[in-house]
C-alpha cells in the first residue's frame, strides 16, 4: 500500500455531495456505498465528471459494511441513505450501515491515525419536545418505530464515536444535519423539497403530507458543505448542529414552490407516515460561536437554484412571457 498526504476518504451513499468545494490539490478518494442499485449515480454525475481522469481522484466502489483497507487522514462518513423512503425500504441494512459502517470506519481512523467526522442528523432529536433543538437536548424518539433504524442507527454512531474517542483517542468529529437540499438531488429522492420542486415542473399536484403545519428548516447544499469542512478543520468534536434556522410548514414549503414554479399547480394534502416529527429547527449559537459558520442563501433563493437544475435533467425549460 503507498503512502499519500492529504487524503481525504468520502463516503456517500450515491454521488451528491458538493465536490466543488474539495481542493484538488488534496487526494480524494470518493467512497461509494450503494444501497439501492439502480440508484448509483443518480443526480450528480456531471459533478462528478470533471473528477473522473484527475490524477488524485480515485473513486471506489464499496459498501461501508464491508472493511476497508486504504490510507487516508481525514475520513468524512456520510455514508448512509438520508431519505425516509430509501432508509424504511431496507431498514436492516440502514442500521448495519450506521452500526458495522460506523465500526467498519472508526477502525480505519484507528489504524491509520486519521480523524473521522460523522454526519449525525436532527433525527437523534426524534420528535422533539424542545423547540428549537440545542445539542445538549437528548431527543425523544420511538426505538421501535418505522423510523428508528435511522435515529437509533445515528444515536448509535454517534456512541460509537464517542467511545473510540474516548478509549482510544481517535480525533472524531459529529455534526448533526439539519434537512438539506440543493441542485442535483436524486429527482426521485422522495423528500419533500425535491418532491415539490419535480411536482411543480411537471405540473402536477405538490403532495402536502397531512396535518401540513409540520415545521423543518431547510439548510442550501453549499452551506451544509462549507459547515461541515470548516468542523473537520476546526478543533471541536461536537456534536454541533448544522443547520438552516429559518423554519417553514410544509404548506408554507408548498405556497413558496408554487408562487416561485408554477403558480398553475395546485395542493393536495396525502396521508402521513408513523412518528413524523412535528417541529424542526436547529439552535445553531454552537455553530456561529465554534465554527464561525452561519448559512447564507435564503430558502428562496435555493429553490430557485435547485429549479433551474431540475428543469435542465427534467427537460423541461421555462415558459418565456409572450
Ligand atoms: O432532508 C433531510 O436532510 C432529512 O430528511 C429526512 O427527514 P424528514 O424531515 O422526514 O424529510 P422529508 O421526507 O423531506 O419530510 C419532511 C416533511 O415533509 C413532509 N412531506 C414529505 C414528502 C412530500 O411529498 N410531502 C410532504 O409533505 C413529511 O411529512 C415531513 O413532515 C431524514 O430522515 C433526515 O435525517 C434528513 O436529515
Amino acid at each position: 500500500m503507498h503512502i499519500v498526504e492529504n487524503s481525504v476518504l468520502l463516503l456517500c451513499r450515491s454521488v451528491q455531495t458538493n465536490l466543488a468545494k474539495v481542493d484538488q490539490s488534496d487526494r480524494v478518494f470518493f467512497l461509494v456505498q450503494v444501497i439501492v442499485a439502480d440508484n448509483f449515480f443518480t443526480g450528480s454525475k456531471d459533478n462528478l465528471k470533471k473528477w473522473i481522469g484527475h490524477p488524485r481522484f480515485e473513486l471506489i466502489r464499496h459498501d461501508v459494511t464491508e472493511p476497508l483497507l486504504v490510507e487516508v487522514d481525514q475520513i468524512y462518513h456520510l455514508a448512509c441513505p438520508a431519505s425516509p423512503i430509501f432508509y424504511k425500504h431496507n431498514p436492516v441494512k440502514t442500521i448495519k450501515t450506521n452500526v458495522i459502517g460506523t465500526l467498519n470506519m472508526l477502525g480505519l481512523a484507528k489504524r491509520v491515525g486519521a480523524r473521522i467526522l460523522l454526519t449525525s442528523t436532527s433525527e437523534v432529536y426524534g420528535d422533539p419536545l424542545e423547540h428549537p433543538q440545542t445539542e445538549a437536548y437528548w431527543g425523544n424518539v420511538n426505538p421501535i418505530g418505522v423510523r428508528s433504524c435511522y435515529d437509533e442507527g445515528k444515536r448509535v454512531a454517534e456512541t460509537l464515536m464517542f467511545d473510540y474517542h474516548r478509549q482510544h483517542g481517535i480525533e472524531i468529529r459529529i455534526a448533526r444535519i439539519f434537512n438539506t437540499y440543493g441542485p442535483r438531488m436524486n429527482i426521485d429522492d422522495g423528500r419533500v423539497v425535491s418532491n415539490f420542486i419535480a411536482q411543480a415542473i411537471r405540473g402536477e399536484a405538490l403532495t402536502v403530507q397531512k396535518p401540513g403545519t409540520q415545521t423543518r428548516s431547510f439548510c442550501y447544499v453549499a452551506d451544509m458543505v462549507n459547515g461541515l469542512m470548516k468542523l473537520m478543520n476546526g478543533d471541536n468534536t461536537g456534536p454541533i448542529n448544522i443547520g438552516n434556522p429559518g423554519e417553514f410548514t410544509m404548506l408554507e414549503l408548498a405556497e413558496n414552490v408554487k408562487e416561485l414554479i408554477n403558480p398553475e399547480v395546485t395542493v393536495t394534502m396525502t396521508e402521513n407516515t408513523p412518528d413524523d416529527p412535528r417541529q424542526r429547527k436547529p439552535d445553531i449559537t454552537k455553530a456561529k460561536e465554534v465554527l464561525d459558520w452561519e448559512p447564507k442563501v435564503v430558502l428562496r433563493d435555493g429553490l430557485v437554484l435547485m429549479e433551474d437544475d431540475f428543469r435542465e435533467r427534467l427537460a423541461v425549460p421555462k415558459k418565456t412571457k409572450a
